[in-house]
């Protein structure tokens, strides 16, 4: 369990976390996400002891990172990749930090094979790929056996193969009923990847709730409807605005309508006499649920498209 009551962290005039108040269950993965610069590195750094709270506070199973008897047994973290010893090998790396934290050397065995790192053990740390860095990492936060897991963007930089392996890390160390936190620009993999999300804009919460709960708070649903006639395109649309329904056509023959069901749009089409070639429901994505959360909070974003007009 990690928990965050009421953190803040300031820099000179600048709030970058404010107020952050939830709790990371165990049993669990939970996805940290939020725009560049939102704060998630600084409250995972809190978290670890590394930066400290202006005011509030960052727990690890009740208690402050400093309080902790055995840190690497408690919580283990990747944060940055490559954050070692360039000249030392994997294997040496591992063991000095399996002896300077009170942890059995036999430890270091099991995680190499955990992150299929058995075979280049003996190599140097610094000829690694970013792949094998990040594996070398996720076996550092492994090492002390900890309940509580921290990942800040542990896929950045995989190959297909890497991040699948990660997301099946991640779940089974949950299952396991180790509470497991993961901070991630990819709204896609955490779709796969999470049970729970916290969403932070601008060190602020935004959100946090389970992934279905999340979709289901933050976007609307819409119909897509494909009319092959520009015509009857223009007919259902004219009707649509004089009932007072939102739309947008997004390309060529298509209308996305919000605000009501099939029924309505297919009604409509039916008694306009209009030919349609697609009728769907369509559920945003957590990508898009994402940005129309955030958007309001994006620091460094770029203005949003142009929308073709009806
Ligand atoms: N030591 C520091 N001194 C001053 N400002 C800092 C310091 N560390 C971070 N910041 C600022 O705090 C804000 C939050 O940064 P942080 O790295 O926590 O965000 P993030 O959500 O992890 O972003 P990203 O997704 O880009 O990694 C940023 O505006 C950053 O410039």
């Amino acid at each position: 369990m990690i928990t965050l009551r009421a953190l803040t962290k300031q820099y000179g005039e600048k709030t970058v976390v404010d107020g952050l108040s939830t709790e990371i269950a165990p049993g669990a993965v939970t996805g940290f996400l939020g725009p560049n610069g939102a704060g998630k590195s600084t409250t995972m750094r809190m978290v670890l002891g590394l930066d400290h709270p202006t005011s509030g506070a960052a727990l690890v199973r009740g208690k402050p990172y400093s309080e902790l008897r055995h840190p690497l047994r408690e919580v283990g973290a990747l944060l940055e990749a490559k954050a070692l010893h360039p000249g030392r090998s994997a294997g040496k790396h591992l063991l000095a930090m399996a002896r300077s934290n009170g942890i059995a050397e036999r430890r270091v065995e099991d995680v190499l094979a955990a992150v299929g790192l058995t075979d280049v053990a003996g190599k140097r740390a610094g000829s690694f790929s970013l792949g094998m860095g990040q594996r070398l990492g996720i076996a550092g936060a492994l090492l002390g056996d900890p309940a509580v897991l921290m990942f800040d963007e542990p896929v950045n930089g995989l190959d297909p193969d890497g991040v699948r392996w990660v997301r099946e890390l991640m779940r089974s160390l949950a299952a396991e009923g180790r509470t497991v936190f993961v901070s991630s620009h990819l709204m896609s993999e955490m779709q796969l990847t999470a049970d729970r999300l916290v969403v932070i804009g601008k060190g602020r919460l935004l959100a946090d709730a389970s992934i279905d709960e999340f979709i289901a708070r933050n976007s609307t649903q819409s119909v897509r409807v494909r009319l092959p006639d520009d015509g009857d395109r223009r007919a259902l649309a004219d009707r649509l605005r004089a009932n007072e329904v939102t739309m947008e056509q997004v390309s060529g023959n298509e209308l996305h309508v919000r605000g009501v069901d099939v029924d309505y749009v297919g009604d409509l089409a039916h008694q306009l006499g209009v030919r349609l070639h697609g009728l769907t429901t369509h559920t945003a994505s957590l990508e898009q649920a994402y940005v129309e959360l955030t958007a309001g909070s994006v620091e460094y974003g770029a203005p949003s498209g142009q929308k073709v007009g009806v």
